[in-house]
């Protein structure tokens, strides 16, 4: 939501209080979507990771409307030539001494205050110092020294070598013994692709190993998505210690952070350094400290945490794989693949964990290319998570005193139709019908939401966590991801963060998110202590075989009619669970009212957008992208309608 699209539907302005209505819970909570068991891959079923794994080559730049080449949704492998994977491009590098200052970090942290239901993240500022960056001269010495080289040709890059000492580190510890290449032979060989085929892009100058390892700015050495990135501007980036500390029932931190990183990278945990198999066990322990860095370095951090969580099959519970897993299996597929492990795209000896992942990949996919919505649990790295909650806490506790005034933030409040309505029942069968009849009977306005906060937009620049947030959504690795995910066009290479915080009688009408060019929802919850009494519940209600169409001559926005049902699902918040949906003419969802209780209902919902939303020539660029949008949404509307129409065959079958 924003406040454009509020606009667009609620012409009339002004303030009014909620309304509260009691509602009785059946028991037990629908949980959504129906976890699935897990089913017995076949070699052809499995999703193709390795479309995923090449890293794009190109920085974004929200400002250039960029070119258009790409159909929707295109297959991936038509998309783009295969990629060589490239060295670091950036080469000035800082690195940390990680040693500094941990056991200060502990005496602090110990006597910090302790919340949280399950385990919590103590957050400490401390400046450090990292090297400046290299200056100009440097850099232009480097690269003339890079170039003279290049010229004259003396030896070539193999990709291979660029992930040789991460594979190295990796089969020591994990994965099966790698396939001597041809190199190793001592044959020539051209550079291979991320897919493990030749291309024949054009050698590139050596790199010095010693060189990189002076140089290196990552904690993950070389690792496309966790490097270099964040570091360049910041002459003195706060260091943030985390604590975890292990709760009855919490079994899960972030082991990935020190499994997946080389044994030399400069990752501490409890001050122990540099030994893998020991900071493993330091993590297991009651408590736990490491340091994560600020916002100029949340995305080496971010989607990090590479613990496996099986769908849950309780009722109740929101089953769902960890995104952080997935960005694990990204990386670790894309080792394999470098040692030649991967055959026909799929690893040799895959472990149960893994296919696991590919399952799970291949059902998110499946979920956003046919319209559907995907829930996704311990999305955000924890302690990323817990620094974005910890900023929505501080500036929600500003603005609890009901002035409007407030820096930064925007309270859009909603007049005649202020009133929560009474008799929404998420969690009651077809939570979906009243929302709907609401919107049929009330359209011309329906937009409902009140005392609805909306802050770190962009421009908003006041915080550092957010604006590194949305940096991170949209490196282009992870855009990479996304769009090999999704299908979601090439060209959407923006990301338009908001967060809200839902109060007592704030609640949204049926809406699709559609009313920009936006093309893929990310919604995250950072909810905590939230019961199901507490309403707040995500409603969705899309397409699901058995919808109508309703007709919307007088709305003002792309589609005028659209599908919806009256059944629908519904999704109680919770902490650091996202709910992914492609959106398009259909996406239809809503919030239900938010009743008294403890907690607060924060969202951190966000957008990929196609990045003319940002552009200052955003007149000229909107009709193209407009278009586009509209041929995205209707690509959608007929995938979805494909899709149902499967799904009710197979039904059928079945039930024959
Ligand atoms: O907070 C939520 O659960 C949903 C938010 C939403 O639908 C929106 O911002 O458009
Ligand atoms: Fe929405």
């Amino acid at each position: 939501m924003c406040e454009e699209e509020w606009k667009y539907q609620m012409p009339e302005v002004s303030v009014s209080g909620g309304f509260l209505a009691q509602r009785a819970l059946p028991q037990p909570l629908p949980a959504w979507p129906a976890p699935e068991p897990l089913p017995q891959l076949e070699v052809e079923e499995q999703v193709d990771v390795t479309s995923m794994l090449v890293p794009p080559k190109v920085q974004v730049d929200p400002d250039d409307t960029p070119e258009r080449t790409t159909p929707v949704l295109q297959p991936p492998n038509t998309r783009r030539k295969p990629a060589v994977p490239l060295p670091p491009k950036r080469l000035v590098i800082r690195s940390r001494n990680e040693n500094d200052g941990v056991d200060a970090d502990q005496a602090d942290v110990d006597g910090a205050d302790v919340t949280g239901a399950h385990h919590w993240a103590a957050i400490h500022r401390e400046a450090f110092a990292p090297p400046a960056p290299a200056s100009q001269l440097e850099r232009q010495k480097r690269m003339e020294h890079l170039l003279r080289r290049r010229k004259h040709g003396r030896e070539r890059i193999m990709p291979e070598d660029f992930y040789r000492e991460n594979l190295q580190r990796q089969q020591a510890t994990s994965l099966p013994p790698r396939r001597r290449d041809a190199r190793e032979q001592g044959e020539e060989e051209a550079p291979r692709s991320a897919r493990g085929l030749r291309s024949g892009s054009p050698s590139l100058p050596p790199i010095d190993q010693a060189e990189v390892r002076e140089e290196r700015c990552c904690n993950f050495a070389k690792h496309p998505l966790l490097c270099c990135q964040g570091t360049s501007q910041a002459q003195k980036a706060p260091r943030h210690v985390v604590r975890l500390e292990r709760r009855p029932g919490m079994e899960r931190l972030g082991f990935g952070n020190v499994v997946a990183g080389p044994r030399d990278a400069p990752v501490s945990v409890n001050g122990v350094s540099q030994d893998v198999p020991r900071m493993r066990e330091e993590l297991r322990s009651q408590a736990s400290y490491f340091p994560v860095g600020g916002p100029q370095n949340m995305e080496l951090v971010i989607g990090w945490n590479g613990v496996y969580q099986p769908p849950s099959q309780e009722a109740g519970q929101t089953p769902g794989p960890s995104f952080p897993q997935m960005a694990g299996l990204i990386s670790a597929a894309e080792m394999m693949m470098k040692a030649g492990n991967l055959r026909g795209g799929h690893p040799v000896g895959a472990s149960p964990a893994r296919m696991a992942v590919h399952w799970l990949l291949k059902r998110l996919r499946q979920a956003l290319q046919n319209g559907q919505p995907f829930v996704v649990s311990d999305f955000l790295f924890e302690p990323v998570a817990e620094a974005l909650l910890g900023q929505m806490q501080q500036l929600s506790d500003r603005q609890d005193d009901q002035d409007e005034s407030g820096y930064p933030f925007q309270r859009l409040t909603e007049g005649p139709l202020a009133d929560p309505p009474d008799d929404w029942d998420p969690l009651e069968a077809m939570p979906c019908k009243r929302v709907v009849d609401d919107f049929q009977a009330k359209r011309a306005q329906r937009f409902a939401f009140t005392g609805h906060i909306l802050v770190g937009r962009k421009g908003d620049k006041h915080n550092a966590w957010y604006s590194a947030f949305q940096k991170a959504m949209q490196h282009p690795a992870v855009l990479h991801f996304w769009q090999q995910l999704s299908g979601i066009p090439s060209w959407v290479t923006g990301y338009d963060p908001s967060w809200s915080w839902l109060r007592e009688g704030d609640f949204y009408g049926l809406h699709a998110d559609d009313a920009q060019v936006r093309y893929l929802a990310v919604t995250i919850h950072l909810v905590s202590s939230w019961s199901p009494e507490q309403g707040g519940e995500l409603l969705w209600c899309g397409p699901e075989g058995d919808d109508f169409t309703l007709q919307v001559p007088d709305r003002p926005h792309f589609h005028r009619s659209f599908n919806v049902s009256r059944n629908g699902t519904s999704l109680v918040p919770g902490y650091n669970v996202a709910v992914l949906f492609p959106v398009y003419r259909n996406s239809y969802h809503a919030v239900a009212p938010v009743k008294p209780g403890p907690g607060r209902r924060f969202t951190l919902q966000g957008w990929y957008v196609d990045p003319c939303q940002f552009s200052k020539a955003k007149s000229s660029c909107m009709p193209k992208a407009t278009k586009d949008f509209k041929a995205w949404s209707e690509e959608m509307a007929e995938r979805s309608a494909q899709h149902l129409a499967r799904m009710s065959r197979k039904k059928m079958h079945s039930e024959l």
